[in-house]
């Protein structure tokens, strides 16, 4: 066995206790979307308390369609790295193929392909706060395997209807009407990631995807058998592992579900382990709002209480969390703690 490259070593503290992998905790949720409306609404808003995070069976998404983008992610994975390279991402397009992305400035262990749910985003084109300058983002498709885009593009469709279905359970639970989130997705700059992670020699020292909260309103990933993922638990913060269920979702809210809910639903923290024996593959979709949203807590959830966070463009948050993705930054990424509010 050879070494590990050093870009990929956690910090002593981050590194994963790979005794607790097995130690599934059987009360995390569990969501049957074919139950009484009212019930689902209840279990949501519990598990969006205790959790941040939980699973969703009968869900609606085809099976089939799962199936087809599990096959193809692991074919086209499966190609040559040159021929991957052909639609590999860069400073100009971050769409694509990558394999180096960085968590908190430690590399992942993990080959990525990212397109977008609508193909041509709006994005901001600078950081800078009153520049309001546009760049559309645009998708890049390989060529193989043939059918990988139609497939990518129809699984996009289906997640998509999930994310609006759940966005209304969402807001019902918070004492919302039901479609008050929505208008906030228009001109969504969503965005679907096939994530591979090989087997790696290096478990003990290196992770999937290093601790990290998911920046997304809502974020919908389909896991295959393997397990890996963790979550950081709410009651006692140790971290637990997420046993995959066959054919379900995991869901989780992100940080913008944290902000309009001044707190209420807090983003948790999660992180991938690797092993050493099998492939893992997974597909998280992210429903991210409209470039142009500002964000900030929803005034009928304020309802007297001070707000904890400063109002922010998303736009320009996910261009500042786009551009830390490719280079180690001497800073740490942004994160909406940047703009919270101290409280007296
Ligand atoms: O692969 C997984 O289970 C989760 C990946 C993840 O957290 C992410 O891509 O944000
Ligand atoms: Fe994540």
């Amino acid at each position: 066995m050879g070494e590990l490259d050093p870009a990929f070593i956690q910090d002593t503290d981050q590194r994963p206790n790979l005794e607790i992998s097995d130690a599934f905790d059987d009360e995390f949720p569990i969501i049957d979307f074919s139950s009484a409306p009212g019930d689902v609404v209840l279990q949501i808003g519990q598990a969006c308390k205790d959790w941040g995070f939980f699973q969703v069976v009968n869900h609606g998404v085809p099976l089939e369609l799962l199936a087809k983008v599990e096959d193809l992610g692991r074919r086209f994975f499966a190609l040559s790295a040159e021929e991957k390279r052909k639609v590999k991402r860069d400073e100009v397009n971050a769409m694509g193929y990558h394999d180096g992305e960085n968590t908190k400035n430690v590399r992942d262990w993990k080959e990525v392909f990212d397109f977008l749910v609508e193909d041509r985003t709006a994005i901001p084109a600078s950081l800078e706060p009153d520049d309001q300058e546009l760049r559309i983002l645009i998708n890049q498709w390989p060529l193989h395997p043939p059918e990988f885009r139609e497939v990518c593009q129809e699984y996009a469709r289906e997640v998509e209807k999930l994310a609006y279905k759940l966005s209304e359970l969402i807001a019902q639970s918070l004492g919302l009407p039901k479609s008050r989130l929505n208008g906030f997705f228009k001109g969504q700059t969503s965005l679907v990631r096939l994530n591979y992670y090989p087997p790696c020699p290096f478990p003990d020292l290196a992770l999937g995807v290093g601790r990290h909260k998911d920046a997304s309103a809502l974020t919908i990933l389909a896991q295959d058998s393997v397990g890996g993922l963790q979550i950081r638990r709410k009651s006692d913060h140790q971290w637990v592992p997420v046993k995959p269920t066959p054919n379900a979702f995991i869901i989780n809210v992100g940080d913008a579900v944290q902000v309009w809910s001044n707190d209420k639903y807090e983003s948790v923290e999660h992180r991938v382990v690797v092993n050493s024996v099998k492939e893992r593959f997974s597909v998280p979709f992210f429903f991210f709002p409209g470039h142009q949203v500002m964000l900030k807590p929803l005034e009928e959830i304020l309802n007297g209480d001070s707000p904890r966070y400063r109002e922010y463009n998303w736009g320009k948050f996910l261009a500042t969390r786009n551009r830390s993705d490719f280079k180690k930054q001497a800073v740490e990424n942004i994160q909406i703690s940047h703009v919270r509010i101290e409280q007296k």
